[in-house]
Protein backbone atom coordinates (compact mmCIF):
# COMPACT_ATOMS: atom_id res chain seq x y z
CA UNK A 1 0.00 0.00 0.00
CA UNK A 2 1.14 3.61 -0.64
CA UNK A 3 1.52 3.80 3.15
CA UNK A 4 4.33 1.92 2.90
CA UNK A 5 6.69 3.91 1.07
CA UNK A 6 5.46 7.16 2.68
CA UNK A 7 8.17 7.70 5.13
CA UNK A 8 6.76 10.57 6.78
CA UNK A 9 4.42 8.24 7.94
CA UNK A 10 5.14 7.20 11.78
CA UNK A 11 2.68 4.21 12.91
CA UNK A 12 1.95 4.82 16.72
CA UNK A 13 3.08 0.95 17.72
CA UNK A 14 7.02 1.48 16.65
CA UNK A 15 7.14 5.40 18.66
CA UNK A 16 8.49 4.28 21.51
CA UNK A 17 8.31 6.91 24.24
CA UNK A 18 11.84 7.60 25.71
CA UNK A 19 11.30 11.39 27.87
CA UNK A 20 10.15 14.63 27.77
CA UNK A 21 11.73 17.11 25.82
CA UNK A 22 10.50 20.55 25.24
CA UNK A 23 9.51 22.28 28.33
CA UNK A 24 6.64 24.88 27.65
CA UNK A 25 8.11 26.36 24.44
CA UNK A 26 7.81 23.80 21.89
CA UNK A 27 4.40 22.69 23.39
CA UNK A 28 4.82 18.97 24.81
CA UNK A 29 7.59 17.72 22.85
CA UNK A 30 8.80 14.25 23.72
CA UNK A 31 11.81 12.17 22.74
CA UNK A 32 10.83 8.70 21.19
CA UNK A 33 12.50 6.20 19.03
CA UNK A 34 10.96 5.26 15.78
CA UNK A 35 11.80 1.35 15.97
CA UNK A 36 9.69 -0.65 13.87
CA UNK A 37 12.47 -3.48 14.37
CA UNK A 38 11.67 -3.32 17.75
CA UNK A 39 15.98 -3.72 18.14
CA UNK A 40 16.57 -0.37 19.69
CA UNK A 41 17.84 0.53 15.89
CA UNK A 42 15.82 2.82 15.29
CA UNK A 43 16.15 6.66 14.85
CA UNK A 44 15.31 8.78 17.59
CA UNK A 45 12.99 11.63 16.67
CA UNK A 46 11.62 14.70 18.74
CA UNK A 47 7.58 14.36 18.93
CA UNK A 48 5.10 16.94 19.82
CA UNK A 49 1.66 15.65 20.22
CA UNK A 50 -1.40 18.13 19.68
CA UNK A 51 -3.74 18.88 21.87
CA UNK A 52 -6.02 20.45 20.43
CA UNK A 53 -7.29 23.06 23.05
CA UNK A 54 -8.20 26.99 23.05
CA UNK A 55 -5.11 27.99 21.44
CA UNK A 56 -4.23 25.76 18.86
CA UNK A 57 -7.19 23.49 16.66
CA UNK A 58 -6.64 20.31 14.33
CA UNK A 59 -6.44 22.75 11.72
CA UNK A 60 -3.97 25.14 12.80
CA UNK A 61 -1.48 21.73 13.83
CA UNK A 62 -2.15 20.96 10.02
CA UNK A 63 -0.92 24.06 8.95
CA UNK A 64 2.37 23.92 11.42
CA UNK A 65 2.74 20.44 9.06
CA UNK A 66 2.06 21.89 6.20
CA UNK A 67 4.92 24.39 6.24
CA UNK A 68 7.22 22.30 7.93
CA UNK A 69 7.07 19.92 5.12
CA UNK A 70 8.13 21.79 2.27
CA UNK A 71 10.85 23.59 4.49
CA UNK A 72 14.52 22.20 3.13
CA UNK A 73 17.32 23.96 4.39
CA UNK A 74 20.48 22.97 6.30
CA UNK A 75 19.80 25.77 9.12
CA UNK A 76 16.16 24.88 9.67
CA UNK A 77 15.29 21.96 11.91
CA UNK A 78 14.28 18.95 9.36
CA UNK A 79 10.54 17.63 9.12
CA UNK A 80 10.56 13.93 9.76
CA UNK A 81 6.27 12.94 9.16
CA UNK A 82 3.67 12.82 11.30
CA UNK A 83 2.28 9.64 13.01
CA UNK A 84 -1.89 9.33 13.49
CA UNK A 85 -2.87 8.15 17.06
CA UNK A 86 -5.36 5.17 16.52
CA UNK A 87 -8.83 6.67 15.75
CA UNK A 88 -6.83 9.64 13.72
CA UNK A 89 -8.28 11.31 16.83
CA UNK A 90 -5.49 13.40 17.14
CA UNK A 91 -1.88 13.58 15.47
CA UNK A 92 1.78 13.57 16.31
CA UNK A 93 4.95 15.47 14.47
CA UNK A 94 7.65 14.15 14.25
CA UNK A 95 11.07 16.43 13.64
CA UNK A 96 14.50 15.53 13.39
CA UNK A 97 16.14 14.96 17.13
CA UNK A 98 18.88 17.80 17.64
CA UNK A 99 20.88 16.12 20.78
CA UNK A 100 22.00 19.33 22.27
CA UNK A 101 18.67 21.10 22.82
CA UNK A 102 18.30 24.53 22.80
CA UNK A 103 20.90 27.59 22.06
CA UNK A 104 20.00 28.91 25.62
CA UNK A 105 21.01 25.14 27.72
CA UNK A 106 24.28 25.18 25.24
CA UNK A 107 25.27 28.56 26.09
CA UNK A 108 25.09 28.34 29.76
CA UNK A 109 26.70 24.72 29.86
CA UNK A 110 29.58 25.75 27.24
CA UNK A 111 29.70 29.48 27.98
CA UNK A 112 34.06 28.67 28.65
CA UNK A 113 34.55 27.28 24.80
CA UNK A 114 32.04 29.62 22.98
CA UNK A 115 34.04 32.14 21.10
CA UNK A 116 33.20 35.30 19.79
CA UNK A 117 34.15 33.77 16.33
CA UNK A 118 31.33 31.15 17.05
CA UNK A 119 28.79 33.28 18.25
CA UNK A 120 29.08 34.93 14.38
CA UNK A 121 28.51 31.72 13.01
CA UNK A 122 25.98 30.70 14.61
CA UNK A 123 24.24 34.33 14.14
CA UNK A 124 25.27 33.95 10.41
CA UNK A 125 23.58 30.05 10.06
CA UNK A 126 20.48 31.88 11.83
CA UNK A 127 20.61 34.29 9.16
CA UNK A 128 20.87 31.80 5.96
CA UNK A 129 17.51 29.87 7.82
CA UNK A 130 15.78 33.37 7.82
CA UNK A 131 16.97 33.93 4.51
CA UNK A 132 15.41 30.85 3.17
CA UNK A 133 12.13 31.26 5.10
CA UNK A 134 11.86 34.87 3.69
CA UNK A 135 12.60 33.37 -0.09
CA UNK A 136 8.98 31.49 1.03
CA UNK A 137 7.55 34.62 2.28
CA UNK A 138 7.39 32.89 5.70
CA UNK A 139 7.40 34.90 8.74
CA UNK A 140 8.66 32.96 11.65
CA UNK A 141 7.42 35.57 14.53
CA UNK A 142 8.93 33.70 17.71
CA UNK A 143 12.64 33.90 16.60
CA UNK A 144 14.29 33.76 20.21
CA UNK A 145 17.50 32.13 20.99
CA UNK A 146 14.72 29.56 22.79
CA UNK A 147 13.62 28.32 19.62
CA UNK A 148 17.53 27.93 18.14
CA UNK A 149 18.34 24.55 18.65
CA UNK A 150 21.84 23.24 18.53
CA UNK A 151 22.98 20.18 16.08
CA UNK A 152 26.53 20.24 16.59
CA UNK A 153 29.24 22.34 18.26
CA UNK A 154 29.17 24.19 14.61
CA UNK A 155 25.43 23.87 13.40
CA UNK A 156 22.40 25.32 14.52
CA UNK A 157 19.00 25.30 13.23
CA UNK A 158 15.99 27.54 13.30
CA UNK A 159 13.14 25.57 15.34
CA UNK A 160 9.39 25.80 16.51
CA UNK A 161 7.03 26.96 13.77
CA UNK A 162 3.89 26.86 15.63
CA UNK A 163 4.03 30.78 15.11
CA UNK A 164 4.62 30.48 11.50
CA UNK A 165 2.48 32.69 9.05
CA UNK A 166 3.28 32.94 5.19
CA UNK A 167 2.85 36.64 4.15
CA UNK A 168 -0.53 37.05 1.49
CA UNK A 169 1.13 38.01 -1.84
CA UNK A 170 -1.12 41.35 -1.97
CA UNK A 171 0.78 42.38 1.16
CA UNK A 172 4.25 42.99 3.44
CA UNK A 173 2.82 41.96 6.25
CA UNK A 174 0.84 39.79 8.35
CA UNK A 175 -1.80 41.34 10.98
CA UNK A 176 -2.36 39.09 13.96
CA UNK A 177 -6.50 38.54 15.46
CA UNK A 178 -5.66 36.79 18.06
CA UNK A 179 -2.59 37.40 19.80
CA UNK A 180 -1.56 34.27 22.10
CA UNK A 181 1.03 34.81 24.64
CA UNK A 182 3.13 36.87 23.36
CA UNK A 183 7.10 37.02 23.85
CA UNK A 184 6.58 40.88 23.86
CA UNK A 185 10.69 41.39 24.75
CA UNK A 186 11.66 39.68 21.06
CA UNK A 187 8.47 41.69 19.51
CA UNK A 188 9.55 45.10 17.36
CA UNK A 189 7.40 48.08 18.46
CA UNK A 190 4.79 47.44 15.30
CA UNK A 191 4.54 44.46 16.46
CA UNK A 192 3.57 45.43 19.97
CA UNK A 193 1.54 48.19 18.58
CA UNK A 194 -0.05 46.88 15.97
CA UNK A 195 0.17 42.69 16.10
CA UNK A 196 1.77 43.84 12.39
CA UNK A 197 4.39 40.88 11.82
CA UNK A 198 6.73 41.30 8.69
CA UNK A 199 10.29 39.75 7.43
CA UNK A 200 11.26 43.31 9.41
CA UNK A 201 10.19 42.27 12.36
CA UNK A 202 12.06 38.83 12.20
CA UNK A 203 14.70 41.06 11.79
CA UNK A 204 13.56 42.95 14.91
CA UNK A 205 13.79 39.81 16.74
CA UNK A 206 17.20 38.90 15.11
CA UNK A 207 18.66 41.45 17.04
CA UNK A 208 17.29 40.28 20.29
CA UNK A 209 18.61 37.18 18.93
CA UNK A 210 22.06 38.45 18.68
CA UNK A 211 21.93 40.45 21.92
CA UNK A 212 21.20 36.66 24.03
CA UNK A 213 24.19 35.35 22.09
CA UNK A 214 26.72 37.91 22.79
CA UNK A 215 25.16 37.83 27.05
CA UNK A 216 26.19 33.95 26.30
CA UNK A 217 22.08 33.38 27.20
CA UNK A 218 22.82 34.58 30.74
CA UNK A 219 19.13 34.75 32.47
CA UNK A 220 20.42 38.10 34.43
CA UNK A 221 20.87 39.84 30.62
CA UNK A 222 18.08 37.99 29.11
CA UNK A 223 15.48 40.33 27.19
CA UNK A 224 12.90 39.46 29.99
CA UNK A 225 14.82 41.57 32.70
CA UNK A 226 13.38 44.31 31.05
CA UNK A 227 10.11 43.76 32.30
CA UNK A 228 11.93 44.49 36.49
CA UNK A 229 11.97 48.07 34.14
CA UNK A 230 8.18 48.19 34.83
CA UNK A 231 6.05 49.05 37.44
CA UNK A 232 3.38 45.98 37.50
CA UNK A 233 0.67 48.41 37.52
CA UNK A 234 -0.88 50.46 34.79
CA UNK A 235 -0.34 51.14 31.92
CA UNK A 236 0.40 47.52 30.38
CA UNK A 237 4.04 45.89 30.13
CA UNK A 238 3.69 46.10 26.28
CA UNK A 239 2.40 49.73 26.48
CA UNK A 240 5.98 50.88 29.44
CA UNK A 241 7.40 48.60 26.65
CA UNK A 242 6.60 50.56 23.53
CA UNK A 243 7.24 53.93 25.20
CA UNK A 244 10.21 53.21 26.04
CA UNK A 245 11.19 51.94 22.41
CA UNK A 246 9.66 54.82 20.65
CA UNK A 247 12.08 57.10 22.85
CA UNK A 248 14.99 55.49 21.46
CA UNK A 249 15.78 52.83 24.99
CA UNK A 250 17.16 49.88 23.43
CA UNK A 251 18.79 46.78 25.24
CA UNK A 252 22.19 47.72 27.17
CA UNK A 253 25.05 46.70 25.33
CA UNK A 254 25.98 43.26 26.38
CA UNK A 255 29.01 43.03 28.98
CA UNK A 256 32.64 42.90 28.00
CA UNK A 257 31.70 42.88 24.08
CA UNK A 258 33.58 43.25 22.13
CA UNK A 259 34.61 46.82 20.28
CA UNK A 260 33.65 45.84 16.45
CA UNK A 261 30.55 43.79 17.65
CA UNK A 262 29.44 46.79 19.97
CA UNK A 263 29.99 49.22 17.07
CA UNK A 264 27.77 46.18 15.21
CA UNK A 265 25.28 47.02 17.74
CA UNK A 266 25.61 50.78 17.64
CA UNK A 267 23.59 50.41 14.13
CA UNK A 268 20.77 48.52 15.86
C1 LIG B 1 8.70 18.66 17.57
C2 LIG B 1 8.60 20.10 18.05
C3 LIG B 1 9.13 21.00 16.99
C4 LIG B 1 8.21 21.65 16.15
C5 LIG B 1 8.68 22.46 15.11
O1 LIG B 1 7.79 23.13 14.33
C6 LIG B 1 10.06 22.60 14.88
C7 LIG B 1 10.97 21.96 15.73
C8 LIG B 1 10.52 21.16 16.78
C9 LIG B 1 11.54 20.57 17.69
C10 LIG B 1 11.55 20.93 19.05
C11 LIG B 1 12.52 20.44 19.93
C12 LIG B 1 13.50 19.57 19.41
C13 LIG B 1 14.63 18.91 19.97
C14 LIG B 1 15.13 18.99 21.36
O2 LIG B 1 14.48 19.58 22.19
N1 LIG B 1 16.36 18.41 21.62
C15 LIG B 1 16.95 18.43 22.90
C16 LIG B 1 18.11 17.72 23.10
C17 LIG B 1 18.75 17.73 24.36
C18 LIG B 1 18.21 18.47 25.36
C19 LIG B 1 18.88 18.54 26.71
N2 LIG B 1 17.07 19.17 25.16
C20 LIG B 1 16.47 19.15 23.96
N3 LIG B 1 15.24 18.19 19.00
N4 LIG B 1 14.56 18.37 17.87
C21 LIG B 1 13.48 19.19 18.06
C22 LIG B 1 12.51 19.67 17.17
Amino acid sequence: SPAQHDQTLFEERHLRYIHPLGKGNFGSVELCRYDPLGDNTGELVAVKKLQPNKQSTLEDFKKEVKTLSILHCDYIVKYRGVCYSTGRLSMSLVMEYLPNGSLIGYMENNRHNVTPRRMLLFASQICKGMEYLQTLRYVHRDLAARNILVASESLVKIADFGLTKVIPCDKEYYRVTQPGESPIFWYAPESINESRFSHKSDVWSFGVVLHELFCYCDTNSNPKRVRRMFSFKHPSISMQLANILKNNWRLPAPPNCQPKVCSLYMIQ
